[in-house]
């Protein structure tokens, strides 16, 4: 594996509060990267100060080997779409079309017009009279059409409909596989986006809580359900991500062992493989020191 960006020990407080917390995390280049995690866990964060927007407190970080902060070469080679990405007050999509080939070398100008075409982007008004949708569209062209080496978006789809967010997926993909590149994307419509994900870094209180391939991923729980008496016999011996009971029957998230399978069939528990998501939302209702 190469490594495309590298974040080592990294910090970042502002005042008491600690966004990132010694966070040491490899994106392997030419991947597609899921950075997952609750409201407030770091991932923005975390993407602006790998991409020397905000100087971190302590730690480093690499792209391509070499550290962002003030680096033109390295930076030229990024591209950031925020989920508030701001444009230039009367600024229309024409002069962003013009400008685009001006910071991105690799900018392709048919994708672009491809991307206005498909998204149905408005181009006869001021980039801020845009809707929320048509205002992510234009992080999309912008994020997609640069073709930028490494390539961050920060929940891309904002105000997308369904139809939207659909296209946005099968281009990305598309392109993708056509023009290799590394792309980091914040989510939090996991079910939505994970067949695009190959690796994932999940963040909690702003520590990395897991950082793996997505199939290495999908085998680390196991959802259990059956009666409760029955459940209880079996999870005594596991790690519980997450447990429910409704009346007389229970499911449970558990860490996935090579002796669940055994011992769930013997006590009559049913067992599926838990989903990404699930594993998300569990590891965010732990406590601090659990994640620890
Ligand atoms: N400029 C700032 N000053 C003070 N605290 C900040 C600042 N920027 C971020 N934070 C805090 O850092 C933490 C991480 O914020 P961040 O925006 O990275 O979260 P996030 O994971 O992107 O959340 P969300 O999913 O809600 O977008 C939060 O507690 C946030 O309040």
């Amino acid at each position: 594996m190469t490594a495309a960006i590298e974040v080592t020990n990294l910090t970042k407080r502002y005042g008491s509060i600690t966004a990132l917390d010694d966070v040491t995390v490899s994106i392997q280049q030419d991947s597609i990267t899921g950075i997952l995690g609750r409201n407030g866990a770091g991932k923005t964060v975390l993407m602006s100060v790998i991409t020397a927007q905000e100087a971190p407190t302590q730690g480093t970080v690499r792209m391509f080997g070499q550290s962002p902060w003030e680096n033109a070469s390295v930076l030229s080679g990024t591209c950031f779409i925020r989920d508030n990405q701001r444009y230039p007050d009367e600024y229309r999509l024409a002069q962003l079309l013009r400008v685009g080939p001006l910071f991105y070398e690799n900018w392709d100008e048919a994708l672009a017009e491809r991307i206005v075409e498909t998204f149905e982007i408005p181009g006869g008004r001021s980039i801020r009279k845009l809707s929320r949708g048509q205002l992510s569209a234009v992080g999309l062209l912008m994020g997609l059409a640069s073709r930028a080496p490494i390539t961050f978006f920060d929940e891309p789809y904002l105000g997308l409909d369904i139809t939207a967010r659909t296209l946005f997926y099968d281009l990305l993909l598309e392109d993708y596989a056509a023009h290799p590149r590394t792309v980091v994307v914040s989510t939090h419509l996991i079910e939505e986006m994970e067949q695009l994900l190959e690796r994932v870094v999940i963040l909690h209180h702003g520590r990395v809580r897991e950082n793996a391939d997505i199939e290495d991923l999908r085998q680390r729980a196991v959802r259990l359900s059956g009666r409760t008496a029955d459940l209880d016999r079996v999870v005594g011996g596991y790690e519980v991500l997450r447990r429910s009971t409704l009346g007389t029957l229970s499911t449970a998230l558990v860490t996935s062992t090579d002796s669940i399978r055994g011992d769930a069939a013997a006590a009559g528990v049913d067992v599926e493989p838990a989903s990404i998501h699930e594993l998300v939302a569990a590891y965010g209702m732990q406590t601090e020191e659990v994640a620890r």
